[in-house]
């Protein structure tokens, strides 16, 4: 039997953007995916200083604003807990235990694919779920395709590239910008623009804290 084949977007999203949205829209439709899974992390292994940062709720709610009008995007809370470091190894487990029935495909940009080796248990994750990456800060594309084939030899890993220009937008760049008062607008859907403005998320970055 044919397994239903979910597509698993995971980040910090500290904002979401719409680099992330372009990214599952193209993975739903490239994959035949029966929808995607927008996972914020709840405490990121590899970000351990979250201090001034928006807060794991916060996340949330501008990822739940992003995904609202899309109905094959779902918001999912799988990761929205704050002990202990998120690791995609225990999740994917979990989620596949859960769902037999289910292949997932876990999208990520270049950079994430370059620094997969250092995740916990990249092996058991590239058994888990197809890696799905997408070009990022214009990677040379050799470079990304020799990671892959290098990947896949290590682990068996099965890993499929997105077709996507490069984006050139990164949550840290809207951070800055945000800090100093330069509009998102278009980066980032209206409605997170506005929970960001209300809520003044980002805006002491002066002192250092985006
Ligand atoms: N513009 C982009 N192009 C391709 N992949 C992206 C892009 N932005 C984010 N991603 C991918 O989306 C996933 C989640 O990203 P994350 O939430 O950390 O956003 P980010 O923009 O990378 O954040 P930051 O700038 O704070 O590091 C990662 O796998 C990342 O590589
Ligand atoms: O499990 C790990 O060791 C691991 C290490 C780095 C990143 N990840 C996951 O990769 C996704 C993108 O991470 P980030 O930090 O770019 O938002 C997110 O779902 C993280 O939980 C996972």
């Amino acid at each position: 039997m044919e397994k239903r084949r979910v597509g698993i977007m995971g980040g910090t999203f500290d904002p979401v953007h719409v680099g992330h949205l372009i990214l599952g829209e193209r993975a739903y439709e490239q994959f035949q995916l029966e929808n995607v899974l927008f996972m914020p992390s709840g405490n990121p292994p590899h970000k351990p200083d979250r201090r001034g940062r928006a807060a794991l709720l916060e996340r949330i709610e501008m990822v739940r604003l992003a995904i609202a009008g899309n109905p094959h995007f779902t918001l999912s809370l799988a990761e929205a807990h704050e002990e202990g470091y998120t690791y995609t190894r225990e999740t994917l487990e979990r989620l596949c235990a859960e769902h037999p029935d289910t292949e997932y495909y876990f999208i990520m940009g270049a950079d994430s694919l370059f620094s997969f080796e250092n995740w916990k248990n990249p092996e058991r994750i590239a058994q888990l779920a197809t890696l799905v990456v997408a070009t990022r800060d214009h990677v040379n594309e050799t470079e990304l395709e020799l990671t892959a084939e290098r990947l896949e030899k290590l682990y068996g890993a099965k890993i499929r590239v997105l077709s996507t220009p490069n984006l050139d937008i990164s949550s840290q760049m809207l951070r800055e910008w945000i800090a100093e008062g330069k509009s998102a607008r278009y980066y980032v859907p209206d409605a997170v623009l506005r929970y960001i403005h209300d809520t003044k998320l980002y805006q002491q970055g002066a002192d250092g804290n985006v």
